[in-house]
């Protein structure tokens, strides 16, 4: 038995705080609106899993270093996202705040409402301390939610932050009613793309052809669960992005990643063409259809690709 302080109390924050609450561990879950000061809730924790949006972390991450975190403490991120000013993951972020706490990234493909129907899934937390990963592992191994580790913790919160952009992508293309051939040919041209920011990034290859990164692209690239996918989606329907984003009522951090992602992919010099034309989309500067004729237009070029290559 742990003691578990969830922060948020959106979709996957919930989910993550039944999970541990099923398998016997006393769980309490604190959100920035909630009655719980967040020093009252992760002062006698074991572990904090963070589950909120990618914009709040690095204040969160602050706020919990004036909190006195204890460095026992095992930090879990559960975000799928890059931060605007400094294009770091969460990870890092935490690690950057807290070099003494073990840190742990749990990435899967993990849609929410399938979880919390308690249909069997399985996920990967990933971490170079060994400890901290076998006590998340017993945390939250069950029956229906089977736990994979993983010592690459960066490549597995990129995988699952960078499969939402391919989300976006993968929804205008079923919008579009293009056919199952081109959105084939979409997520499997999307994977070196993924692959190319995450050997940038400090990621290991591998880490992209597991769960939290193939398994998640094809979870969150199936259809209507997805919020990144049904962003794409509306695009594709003529909505405007605001719209789809209200109707949503929750986060699709695709939206954000895909902008953090190209200015890094700008400063860099690294090809990403697919994200390239979402980004183009979600700034209305191309239609969704000009998006697909952007992408069929490039030079024609060999299949196998460089992952060292630069514009
Ligand atoms: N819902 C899902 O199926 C899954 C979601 N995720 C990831 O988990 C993260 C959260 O997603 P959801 O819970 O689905 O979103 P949500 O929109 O349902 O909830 C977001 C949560 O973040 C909190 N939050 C937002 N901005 C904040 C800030 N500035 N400071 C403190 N808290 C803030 C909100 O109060 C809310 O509790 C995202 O990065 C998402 O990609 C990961 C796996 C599955
Ligand atoms: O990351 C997810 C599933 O693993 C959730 O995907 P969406 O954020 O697109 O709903």
């Amino acid at each position: 038995m742990a003691r578990v302080t969830v922060l948020g109390s959106g979709a996957w924050g919930t989910a993550l705080a039944r999970l541990a609450l099923t398998n016997g561990n006393q769980v309490q879950i604190w959100s920035r609106r909630g009655p719980s000061d967040l020093a009252t809730a992760v002062a006698d924790a074991d572990i904090v899993v963070s589950a909120i949006s990618m914009k709040g972390v690095a204040a969160l991450a602050g706020q919990l270093q004036a909190a006195n975190l204890k460095s026992s403490t095992i930090l879990v991120t559960a975000t799928k996202g890059l931060d605007p000013e400094t294009t770091r993951t969460p990870s890092k972020i935490f690690r950057d705040t807290f070099p003494d706490n073990p840190i742990v990234v749990l990435s899967g493909p993990n849609l929410s409402k399938e979880i919390e129907a308690q249909l069997p899934a399985a996920t990967v937390v990933a971490s170079t301390d060994v400890d901290a990963l076998t006590r998340v592992q017993q945390v939250y191994a069950s029956e229906t939610f089977r736990i994979y580790t993983s010592p690459d913790p960066v490549g597995a919160e990129l995988g699952g932050t960078l499969k939402n952009v391919v989300a976006i992508a993968v929804g205008v293309c079923d919008g579009l009613k293009l056919g199952s051939n081109a959105k084939a040919a979409l997520i499997t041209r999307a994977i070196p793309e993924m692959l190319r920011v995450g050997v940038h990034m400090g990621a290991q290859i591998e880490t992209f052809y597991g769960l939290s990164g193939l398994g998640d692209l094809l979870a969150t690239c199936d259809g209507t669960l997805s919020r990144n996918y049904r962003v794409g989606y509306g695009l594709a329907h003529g909505k405007k992005l605001d719209q789809i984003l209200d109707e949503l009522g929750s986060t699709a951090e695709g939206v954000n990643t895909t902008h953090v992602l190209i200015d890094m992919a700008n400063r860099e010099g690294i090809p990403v063409p697919i994200a390239r034309q979402v980004h183009r989309l979600l700034r209305g500067v191309i239609t969704p259809q000009e998006a697909v004729e952007g992408l069929m237009e490039r030079e024609l070029k060999p299949e196998a690709c460089d992952l060292n290559a630069r514009n």
